[in-house]
C-alpha cells in the first residue's frame, strides 16, 4: 500500500531548536545557582519531551530525577525562560520547507507529532511559517501517553482515516523509530538530528527532508 500521510518529528527533525532549548535550560540552572552545562550536554538529553529534560538538565544526569518539589519548579523556571526565548535562533533545518513542498504536492497529509508541549509547538510552526503545512499536530501532552507509545501516531491514522502501514514517521531519535514500531508504521531517520541514530535500524537514513520524496515515490508496499 502507498503512502498516504507524514508524521514528522519537531525538534531536530523540522526545527533546530537546540540552541534557544539549551539557553532556557541553562537560565533555568542559574536560577537554582547550578552552573552553565554546555549545548552538546544538553542536546543529548532532549527528545523525551520537557519533563525528563529538566530531570536531566537539573541533575546532569540522563538517568536523574530530581526532587519532585525541585523539579516542579524547574518545570515552571523552564517554561517561562524558554517562552521568553522561544525562536530566538530556531530555523527549519535545509531542505525542509523544499520536501514539505514536494510532499504536500504529492497530496499527501502532513502531521506533526512531536514529545514537546503543545503550548510551544504550534507556536514555534507559526513563527518559523512553518505551521500550514500541517493537517494535526499534536504535542507530548495532547494525547494520554507520547512517544515512544503507539498512541499519537495511532490518533493520527484514525484522524486521517488511513492504515498504520500507511503513516510515515519521520525522526531523528529512537523515540520516533520506537513510535513507529510500536504502532506498526514505518519509519525514516534524519541523521542531522539530535542522537546518534546510525545504529538504529529503520526503513531508511536520510541527510534531508528532500530525500523522503523518493522515498515515498518508490514505496509500494512496506508493511
Ligand atoms: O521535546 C522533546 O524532548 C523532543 O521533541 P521532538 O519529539 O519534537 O523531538
Ligand atoms: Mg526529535
Amino acid at each position: 500500500m502507498p503512502i498516504q500521510a507524514i508524521a514528522l518529528d519537531l525538534d531536530g527533525t523540522l526545527l533546530d531548536t537546540i540552541a534557544d532549548l539549551a539557553s532556557a535550560a541553562n537560565a533555568m540552572r542559574a536560577d537554582f545557582q547550578l552552573p552553565e552545562l554546555a549545548q552538546a550536554r544538553l542536546e543529548s538529553f532532549v527528545g523525551g519531551g520537557m519533563a525528563q529534560l529538566v530531570h536531566r538538565a537539573l541533575t546532569d544526569d540522563r538517568n536523574g530525577q530530581a526532587h519532585p518539589e525541585l523539579h516542579e519548579a524547574g518545570v515552571a523556571a523552564f517554561c517561562q525562560h524558554y517562552e521568553r526565548m522561544l525562536a530566538d535562533t530556531t530555523q527549519p533545518y535545509p531542505g525542509v520547507r523544499t520536501g514539505l513542498d514536494a510532499l504536500q504536492a504529492l497530496g499527501l497529509k502532513l502531521a506533526v507529532v512531536t514529545n514537546k508541549p503543545y503550548r510551544f509547538s504550534l507556536p514555534l510552526l507559526e513563527r518559523t511559517g512553518l505551521a500550514h503545512y500541517f493537517d494535526l499536530v499534536l504535542g507530548g501532552d495532547s494525547l494520554a501517553q507520547k512517544k515512544p507509545h503507539p498512541l499519537p501516531l495511532l490518533h493520527t491514522c484514525a484522524q486521517f482515516g488511513i492504515a498504520p502501514a500507511t503513516l510515515l514517521m519521520i525522526g531523528d531519535s529512537h523515540f520516533d523509530r520506537d513510535a513507529a514500531v510500536n504502532a506498526g508504521a514505518p519509519c525514516l531517520l534524519l541523521r542531522y538530528g539530535y542522537e546518534d541514530v546510525s545504529g538504529l535500524a529503520c526503513n531508511g537514513h536520510i541527510d534531508s527532508l528532500v530525500e523522503a520524496v523518493e522515498f515515498v515515490k518508490n514505496a509500494d508496499s512496506l508493511s
